[in-house]
């Protein structure tokens, strides 16, 4: 009853009469996707006026600072909401107990000082994990093979500290550890930092399109044949990303992701349907190379599938998503 209405049957019910044209398939458009839905990652490289392409996502550099805060203002001129920095952290400051991570001057807060001394009207996301500043690159403190998990909250917590020192506006747990977004709200209120958000992601899964990111922070070579199931999700599994999503939001996350996201759109729908908190999707690198790689065979029309795949997570219930499609996606939406 609810899905045909009180319309009737065919002949007398046509769906395809609202179809006909442009104008009507807009006037019955259900989802919309805006630019104020994306969220642009930055990859940062030590250095001056140097991009670096990245094989395995074409069309995505690695930036030096100055060259991020170009890029930080065009988001703003975009009208970008939020802006996510990562650092391509030098392998000689990569160590097993990760010191580089809680270095007030490392790379990441370098960039969130010189992005902010323009006062743009843009926010930055930091991600918080140790797997940048790893020789293993596990997202944590390794103890006998094992990614160990209070020990790592303590060190993810002087990480959060220092971002938010150095003006990070969004903190964005992604190591998986368990009760990291309690100890880290709390870490953040006892230093005065009660006005800094926390995007948590909650429901991440240990997937393997992650594959061209962890080329592009140099993780790929340290963690070799390992994996991160030990922590990060069982791709297999739904009821426990809510039981995730759940711990976080009572932990004190102000927003909550799930990743990775065109194989995952039912996590995202049942997190939202669920919980109605802000929720958001990352469609991480090997989704991005996958339609760049399909588009650069001829097979596939990237502005498009693009377009496509970021309406369909507003249709499952995200309130944004993480793309490196951003930009391309902003320029597109902006002209209309
Ligand atoms: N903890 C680090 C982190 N933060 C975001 C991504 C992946 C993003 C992408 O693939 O685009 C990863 C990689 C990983 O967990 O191994
Ligand atoms: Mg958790």
């Amino acid at each position: 009853m609810a899905a045909t209405g009180s319309l009737g049957d065919y002949p007398h019910y046509r769906p395809r009469r609202n179809r006909q044209t442009e104008w009507s398939r807009r006037l019955v458009r259900e989802n919309h996707l805006t630019v104020d839905d994306l969220i642009w990652p930055i990859f940062v490289q030590p250095g001056k006026a140097t991009r670096t392409p990245i094989g395995s996502l074409p069309g995505v550099d690695r930036v030096t600072i100055d060259l991020a805060v170009e890029e930080a203002q065009r988001a703003a001129e975009l009208g970008i909401p939020v802006i996510a920095l990562f650092p391509a952290t030098p392998s000689e400051l990569k160590t097993p107990q990760c010191q580089e991570a809680i270095n007030p001057d490392n790379l990441v807060c370098q960039t969130v000082r010189a992005i902010k001394e323009q006062a743009l009207n843009l926010g930055i996301l930091c991600d918080v994990a140790l797997d940048p500043y790893s020789s293993h690159g596990q997202d944590g403190l390794v103890k006998d093979g094992y990614v160990v998990n209070d020990e790592t909250i303590e060190m993810l917590c002087q990480q959060s500290i220092v971002q938010a020192q150095a003006g990070c506006d969004i903190i964005a747990p992604s190591d998986m550890m368990d009760g990291r977004i309690g100890a880290i709200r709390k870490a953040l209120d006892h230093d005065g930092y009660q006005h800094v958000q926390i995007m948590s992601y909650a429901a991440k899964y240990a997937s393997a399109f992650y594959g061209p990111f962890r080329d592009a922070v140099g993780s790929s070579g340290s963690l070799g044949t390992g994996d991160k199931k030990t922590y990060q999700m069982d791709p297999a599994n739904t009821d426990e990303a809510l039981r995730e999503v759940a711990l976080d939001l009572k932990e004190g996350a102000d927003m909550i992701m799930v990743k990775p996201g065109m194989p995952y759109l039912d996590i995202v729908q049942r997190v939202k349907e669920t919980f109605r908190q802000p929720t958001y999707v990352y469609q991480v690198s090997g989704e991005y190379a996958m339609l760049h790689a399909a588009a650069g065979n001829g097979w596939l029309d990237l502005d498009k599938t693009m377009l496509e795949s970021l309406t369909a997570f507003k249709r499952a219930g995200a309130d944004g998503i993480l793309t490196y499609f951003a930009p391309k996606a902003a320029e597109i939406l902006n002209n209309g």
